[in-house]
């Protein structure tokens, strides 16, 4: 491929001395091996702000996460806060993750930040991003950062960026803060210079305040009290969880917590796994095993950033599972609210949250509780704007997602598997306690709401061309849309891109009643819905399917789950996704 005057440009500038000798050679080497493919992935574009912030590959270029790309965009972020909070001292926490240059990288934004005249208070080691978002809030601060990449694989980094509520940046702050960025045009405009006057190191007292409101969550401590050696098996996946997540649980009560030795120290080459993404069976394989070597009760995982859990239990057969991210949200969302309803805790203006493409079970169990509920787009900055907005109005209680989110309370404005992480176990201390594990509580929760099975799909398109294939994808899907879905036929389709939902029976286009963004909905007359859409942190685009069945009794439950399954596999045939 030829490379366009404006990438060549690109590259011409960063082979000045402007920049660093190895950005250079790394550049050079490319040039002079012609991977001009290579080369036109690492130059076309400048690094985007998505679902989750700055994200990319580590490495040089402008649409690369180095120090220049990430310089300008702390730059930038300095220049928007002055101009938002022109007459106030401004301060903003950093925090980071386990990857290599996370350490690096945070220290390089606290520099830009104190040379900005901006206070940075920079914890001492990698730490959670949900204390992070928490520090803001404790700390008074307008701002603040993580340097994760989360769950993606170890060639990543990203830039994770927080408003004064700790809830990740959305518009207008997220496009002004690109305007910002894009103003700099050349890196000698960025300040890396840092004034250690204004650097604060933070770290244990943090830690102290954020865990004694984890504790505070606890609904039924005498329940943990009473099965304290539950038997729990957790890792951090080589991340920032291992501050945070043993500590949690000892707060609670927890005396039985052993730890995956394999995965506990913090590792940026994530050295036992692809990635390091709870999502993904192969990732939990560990942990899975010393589970069932010690004959735990649950299996507990977080990513590197410690925002997802992930589950394992036992089930019916004895043999260890993992949850996905809606029956985990699920499970949380029914114990938090039945607990409410049954302790007289529950009040008219609490609420839950969950996203588009999360499991409408969500809303099942709210409605059941008579608690109102909302759908926001995919990302959990939206759940975090949406607790902003109502607040004063209304209570949230707690909001999950089907990407292993999930939120309980709102001292933290970002999903928190570190507060999950100590209501999952306490969910299994009260079903054991019970007699029954949490794969029995799952059925049971079946029986009461339908059988709700959910799949997803991701298929990776890397670079440009990729990007531009995953477009042609939604382009297609938007101009054939399928008529039925496993014998069903579609009755509704909502595209979130133009902001209407289409009823195809009676031809009425009412709102979606939230921003426009790229994602296509189907639903049938039979209750199942495909939901796709690109990934906003990865090169990915992402099908998500959910099946309902009625389940009249646990007795049920496989043939049911089963049929659900075989219809899954159908729609996707159909598609022609696999
Ligand atoms: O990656 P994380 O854990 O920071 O999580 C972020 O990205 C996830 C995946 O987004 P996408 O489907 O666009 O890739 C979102 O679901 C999540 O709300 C967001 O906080
Ligand atoms: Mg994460």
């Amino acid at each position: 491929m030829a490379l366009s005057p404006a990438v060549q440009q690109r590259i011409d500038t960063w082979l000045t001395p402007a920049y660093d000798a190895d950005t250079q050679a790394e550049i050079k080497q490319l040039v002079d091996s012609h991977q001009d493919d290579a080369l036109n992935d690492a130059f076309y574009r400048s690094l985007e702000f998505g679902t989750g912030g700055l994200r990319g590959l580590m490495g040089a270029g402008s649409n690369r996460m180095n120090r220049y790309t990430l310089g300008m965009a702390a730059q930038g972020l300095s220049n928007y806060l002055k101009q938002s909070f022109p007459n106030e001292p401004i301060s903003a926490a950093i925090a980071h993750d386990s990857r290599n240059n996370s350490r690096k990288f945070a220290e390089l934004v606290a520099n830009i930040f104190s040379a900005n005249g901006i206070t940075a208070y920079l914890f001492d080691d990698l730490r959670p991003t949900p204390e992070l978002s928490f520090a803001i809030r404790h700390l008074g601060c307008q701002s603040g950062c993580v340097i994760t990449a989360s769950h993606n694989p170890k060639e990543y980094n990203g830039f994770k960026v927080y408003w004064n509520d700790g809830a990740q940046v959305v518009s207008p702050h997220d496009t002004n803060i690109i305007t910002e960025v894009n103003k700099i045009t050349d890196v000698s405009e960025v300040k890396f210079e840092g004034n250690p006057n204004l650097i604060h190191i933070i770290g244990k007292e943090v830690d102290d305040a954020y865990l004694a409101e984890v504790k505070k969550l606890s609904i039924d401590p005498a329940a943990v009290r009473a099965q304290h050696d539950l038997g729990i098996v957790y890792t951090p996946l080589h991340g920032s969880g291992v501050k945070l997540v043993p500590p949690a649980l000892a707060e609670f009560g927890f005396t039985n917590v052993s730890l995956v030795q394999a995965q506990a120290t913090p590792d940026g080459n994530f050295p036992t796994v692809q990635s390091p993404n709870p999502e993904e069976k192969s990732a939990m394989q560990l942990a899975l095993d010393q589970a069932k070597a010690q004959n735990a009760d649950l299996v507990l995982a977080t990513d590197p950033d410690a925002d997802r859990v992930g589950v394992g239990v036992k089930n019916d057969q004895g043999e260890w599972v993992l949850l996905n991210g809606n029956q985990t949200a699920a499970l949380l969302t029914h114990y938090i609210l039945s607990a409410r309803a049954r302790t007289g805790k529950h009040q008219p203006h609490d609420f839950i949250v969950y996203t588009i493409v999360t499991s409408e079970i969500l809303g099942d169990i709210a409605h059941h509780y008579g608690v109102t509920y909302y759908r926001t787009l995919t990302g959990f900055k939206y759940i975090a704007g949406l607790i902003r907005e109502l607040m004063g109005q209304q209570q949230y209680i707690c909001g999950g997602e089907e990407s292993y989110g999930f939120l309980i309370g709102d001292f933290v404005r970002d999903k928190d598997a570190v507060s999950a992480c100590a209501l999952v176990a306490e969910m299994a201390a009260v079903a054991k306690a019970q007699g029954r594990t949490l794969y029995e509580e799952m059925q049971r929760m079946y029986t009461q709401f339908g059988l709700y099975v959910e799949d997803l799909i991701s298929l990776t398109k890397k670079g440009q061309r990729g990007a531009e294939e995953i477009q042609e994808m939604m382009k297609n899907l938007r101009q054939n849309p399928p008529k039925s879905l496993a014998g069903s036929p579609v009755v509704e389709i909502r595209d979130y891109q133009t902001g209407k939902l289409h009823n195809l029976q009676t031809g009425t286009e009412t709102p979606t009643g939230v921003e426009s963004s790229n994602v296509l909905q189907f639903l049938t007359a039979a209750g199942d819905k495909v939901s796709a859409r690109p990934s906003g942190t990865e090169p990915k685009i992402k099908f998500y399917f959910s099946v309902k069945e009625p389940l009249a009794s646990i007795a049920d439950y496989e043939p049911t789950h089963k049929k659900a399954e075989a219809k899954i596999k159908q729609i996707i045939e159909e598609m022609q996704l696999q």
